[in-house]
């Protein structure tokens, strides 16, 4: 038997899987080294589900369990699943899809899986990633986890597209500390004219030309063993895309001045805030120079997709001002205010709104509304409640990442809406439906529907 694999591992058997066949699933798990129990009630860690057809209450019930834990679906029936019903599954938060042959090998199959993700998990809560990148709603953890894998796991060159601000840049730290490479060298593309850029990339030999005095080592040069970072690649002008090339694909380049050809192994990142594929289409950006650099790709959100992130950003910004072992928070009304307000410039803009706050805040205390600069208050009469706001877009993205569709999402508000209402008014039919606009026999109707289906 294998060493222990120390994962809380569930099995959930779908109808109609025995008894029978789950346990000998589960034994064969054990002789793997895995400890399979049966999920609790809010299912978390890694389980499995094993299914023998996929129909819509089978996928109702893997987007329940994969909203708290990590789905792996096993097909354990004679036939192997349809492909459109892989992929169903896989849409409904499964993260891979195997068939259990009862061949020796499949239980080794699960272990190596869960091990890969349980490495992903573990490097992606980190002390390396969660002390400098903060983030919990589910577009930044996905993010995270897809960063944290092709940073650990592979060498392939990066390309991170977003809006500005987004942390594009922190991502490309990031991929850095985990790939365990030496330096991090970057460059910035923006900064590179016609006349230099040929030295700042490939270095140049003494005399190579006017003013070159002494032998400079260029980018290629500098980040041999490491990781070269272009920032703003999409600002490149076309002719020293065309250099690029080589260097990229071949890893060879020769200094200007010089007929010798250096090598440099280096891992390359790439960021820009432009759409790249449209630069292809009309020509803007070299088709082949993009298919180097964006061998894998991932794109920071921009702030307004991830509100669940506006307040653990700003406490983060916070504590940083304050320093360590000096508390300090936002009162309500700040809090608030952070939070509807737009972020054009995304989480920098979060940063300097929160260090205006705080440049302008004597402590002891939270921060308050009097601490927001006048020019930066809520215009009069643009603080009545505004709704749907931002907490709902919230709530309702959350939802449609669990990829509930519109019906459900509907259904849910409504339901909410009415036990809200009817607990206000002390369960009484007729004042509720007064308040919710519904006349007193449709919430009737509504409350029977509710009760036969619950
Ligand atoms: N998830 C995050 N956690 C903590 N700080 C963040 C995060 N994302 C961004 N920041 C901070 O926001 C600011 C902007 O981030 P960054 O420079 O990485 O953005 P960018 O997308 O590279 O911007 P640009 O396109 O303008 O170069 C920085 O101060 C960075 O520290």
């Amino acid at each position: 038997m294998q060493a222990r694999l120390a994962l809380p591992l569930w099995i959930h058997a779908f109808e109609p899987v025995s008894a029978a066949l789950r346990a000998k699933v589960a034994a064969a798990l054990e002789q793997a080294g895995l400890q399979p129990e049966a999920p609790g009630a809010v299912p978390a860690g890694f389980g499995l589900a094993l299914i023998d057809g996929v129909d819509s209450a089978v996928l109702e019930r893997v987007r329940t369990l994969a909203a708290s834990a990590s789905v792996l679906a096993i097909a354990v029936g004679a036939r192997a699943p349809a492909t459109a019903d892989m992929w169903a599954l896989l849409e409904a938060g499964a993260f891979d899809v195997l068939s259990w042959t009862d061949a020796s090998g499949d239980a080794a199959q699960v272990r190596a899986r869960l091990e890969r993700r349980d490495a992903l998990q573990r490097l992606a809560d980190s002390p390396a990633v969660c002390n400098c990148l903060v983030g919990v709603s589910p577009a930044w953890r996905a993010l995270v986890r897809s960063v944290v894998e092709v940073a650990a796991f592979t060498e392939s060159p990066v390309l991170i597209t977003g809006e500005t601000g987004t942390g594009k840049d922190q991502i490309a730290q990031l991929i850095h500390r985990l790939g365990g490479r030496g330096e991090l060298t970057v460059l910035d593309c923006t900064t590179l004219t016609p006349e230099l850029a040929g030295s700042e990339l490939f270095g140049h030999e003494r005399g190579a030309f006017t003013g070159a005095a002494n032998a400079r080592d260029g980018a290629f040069a500098l980040a041999d063993g490491g990781v070269l970072f272009l920032d703003e690649v999409g600002e490149l002008p076309l002719p020293l895309q065309a250099q690029l090339l080589r260097v990229l694909q071949e890893h060879t380049y020769k200094r200007v001045g010089s007929n010798t050809w250096q090598h440099s192994r280096f891992r390359l990142v790439c960021a820009t805030n432009r759409s790249l594929e449209e630069d292809v289409a009309n020509g803007r950006f070299r088709a082949d120079l993009y298919h180097r650099i964006a061998a894998w790709r991932c794109r920071t959100p921009p702030l307004r997709e991830r509100s669940d992130d506006v307040l653990p950003l700003a406490r983060h910004f916070l504590a940083l001002l304050a320093g360590p072992g000096v508390a300090c928070e936002f009162d309500d009304a700040v809090r608030e205010f952070l939070l509807l307000r737009q972020y054009p410039g995304n989480v920098r803009e979060l940063r300097q709104t929160v260090s205006r706050l705080w440049y302008r805040h004597s402590g002891p205390g939270p921060i308050t509304i009097g601490d927001l600069a006048p020019d930066e208050r809520p215009a009069r009469g643009a603080v009545a409640p505004c709704w749907p706001d931002v907490r709902f877009e919230s709530a309702i993205r959350e939802a449609i990442d669990l990829r509930i569709g519109l019906a459900r999402i509907s259904q849910a508000a409504a339901d909410i809406a009415i036990q809200l209402v009817l607990e206000q008014e002390g369960d009484n039919n007729q004042r509720a439906a007064l308040r919710l606009g519904v006349t007193d026999r449709a919430l009737q109707i509504r409350r029977k529907a509710w009760a036969e289906a619950h």
